[in-house]
């Protein structure tokens, strides 16, 4: 089943019905979805994706060839090879009239070879390509290589591409269609994450562990050493890289903490921190009400899996390796799961607030939905326009006693509303998987939703 992209497919579809030439990017993480994307959309049309590997340019030039050939039905070139880029540009030049996708995916293997590409297709995109009818698409998995090599000032590229795509993980309301029931995909886009090519390994009628043991803590699983690989594939110098995510892994969010256990300088660790941001590994909040210049960020692993990995996987990867899973799971990952997975269940939660947000379900429209944290106080979330106000704690736990969580939530709300008295209507939501009492409490400012009543809601905002 092939899930969301509406977005990039809309837009991708209304750019090629628009019949102008086109020069799109797509590029993200490995894994991410960027192929399936373009193929969704190649479904739709017409074109081709060809896809280069780390080979000889002269092989690289031979595939791209047959393929193109063979996709404008030239069956009288079918063992011709051309001899450059160029010679390949003036063979695509003949069909410069026709709406047709020629997609280039794992770009970056092919300027790898051969540099020069990228000004002969400058070149050809100043004086042709730009007024035909082609749709072309340059794919690619490093995003560092991507933006390096189509969208700095540097590049012969710059300035020539009419579109970029930065594919992103999918969120938990998209990961809930493929799910049973809403209990189990919050266990599993806790560990998995978003990354199509991971959560889709979980076998979905397995138990969380079972699928922990043989999809992750298994040397043959491919998730095991995936971290390893994006990373290594993505930065020059990962011995420091490591330290800094499996730091933040641990709970050390700011970059004095960092520095303290990774014993980098902070300067370093600064450095370090701005790289893996714009690799999208990491994210910087800053509690909710706040500029976003201040200096109370805190940083994160932006994605499920990896978050899981440097937590679960990595410091303990020779245990693995000899063939310890199933004992890890039991020793490590069982006794702390539940913790876990309720800190990236408040994440389930801000994906569903903003479904909710969109389809007109809350009491009131929001536009920044965050969490909020100052000195002991702490609030998973706080939803607010510019008159109202939503603060929402969620429990991944069973019977919770709602009204005990909303006395507490009420006393942490007065503490924010001190620092932001500008809002006229306070709302208040207790969410947990199941409640003891929840009946005496609730009202049109007070909600008490367990995981059924939010399943239900998602059901509602769907199409
Ligand atoms: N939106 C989606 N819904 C369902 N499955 C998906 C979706 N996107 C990708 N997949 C599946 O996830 C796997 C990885 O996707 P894909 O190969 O497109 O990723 P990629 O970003 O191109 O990866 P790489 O960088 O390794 O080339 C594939 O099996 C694909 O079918």
């Amino acid at each position: 089943m092939f899930l969301n992209r509406e977005a990039e497919l809309t837009s991708l579809q209304q750019r090629f019905d628009d019949n102008n030439a086109e020069f799109i990017i797509v590029y993200g993480r490995r894994r991410v979805g960027k192929s399936e994307l373009i193929d969704q959309f190649i479904i739709k049309n017409t074109g081709v994706r060809i896809l280069a590997r780390e080979e000889t340019k002269g092989l690289q030039l031979k595939e791209f060839s047959s393929e193109l050939t063979a996709f404008f039905g030239d069956t009288h070139l079918s063992s011709v090879v051309f001899p450059d880029w160029d010679a390949i540009f003036s063979y695509i030049r003949s069909y410069k009239n026709k709406r047709v996708i020629i997609a280039c995916d794992e770009f970056p293997y092919l300027v790898n070879e051969d540099p020069s590409l990228l000004s002969v297709i400058q070149y050809h995109w100043d004086t042709w390509l730009k007024d035909s009818h082609l749709f072309l698409i340059v794919c690619g998995s490093s995003i560092s290589m991507m933006e390096e090599m189509t969208m700095r000032y540097e590049s012969p590229l710059f300035g020539r591409r009419t579109g970029q795509y930065l594919i992103k993980p999918l969120r938990f309301t998209d990961i809930l269609e493929h799910f049973p029931d809403f209990n189990t995909a919050v266990k599993h886009y806790a560990v998995f994450g978003g990354t199509p090519a991971y959560i889709f390994k979980a076998e979905k009628d397995k138990d969380i562990y079972e699928n922990i043991i043989s999809r992750i803590l298994s040397e043959d699983s491919i998730l095991f050493r995936d971290t390893e690989f994006i990373l290594m594939s993505e930065v020059s110098e990962p011995r420091y890289y490591f330290s800094i995510l499996r730091s933040i892994a641990e709970g050390n969010t700011t970059p004095s903490k960092i520095s303290q256990m990774t014993g980098l300088e902070r300067s370093t660790v600064s450095k370090y921190l701005q790289v893996l941001m714009n690799l999208q590994l990491i994210i910087r909040e800053i509690p909710a009400g706040e500029p976003l210049k201040s200096k109370k960020g805190q940083y994160f692993l932006s994605d499920n899996y990896f978050a899981f990995w440097f937590r679960y996987v990595y410091p303990y990867v020779k245990s693995i390796e000899m063939g310890n899973g199933r004992s890890l799971c039991v020793e490590e990952v069982k006794p702390t799961l539940q913790a876990y997975i309720g800190r990236k269940f408040e994440g389930c939660i801000e994906d569903l607030l903003w479904k909710f947000n969109a389809s007109g379900l809350l009491p009131f429209r929001f536009h920044s939905c965050s969490r909020w944290w100052m000195k002991e106080h702490e609030i998973d979330l706080i939803a607010f326009s510019d008159t109202d106000v939503l603060f929402c704690e969620v429990k991944w736990q069973e019977k919770v006693n709602a009204e005990k969580v909303y006395a507490n939530l009420l006393v942490k709300s007065n503490v924010f509303l001190s620092y932001h008295p500008e809002f006229r209507d306070k709302h208040y939501l207790v969410i947990a998987k199941t409640f003891t009492q929840e009946s005496g409490i609730a009202s049109d400012k007070v909600h008490i939703w367990n995981t059924t009543s939010l399943e239900e809601m998602y059901r509602r905002c769907r199409p």
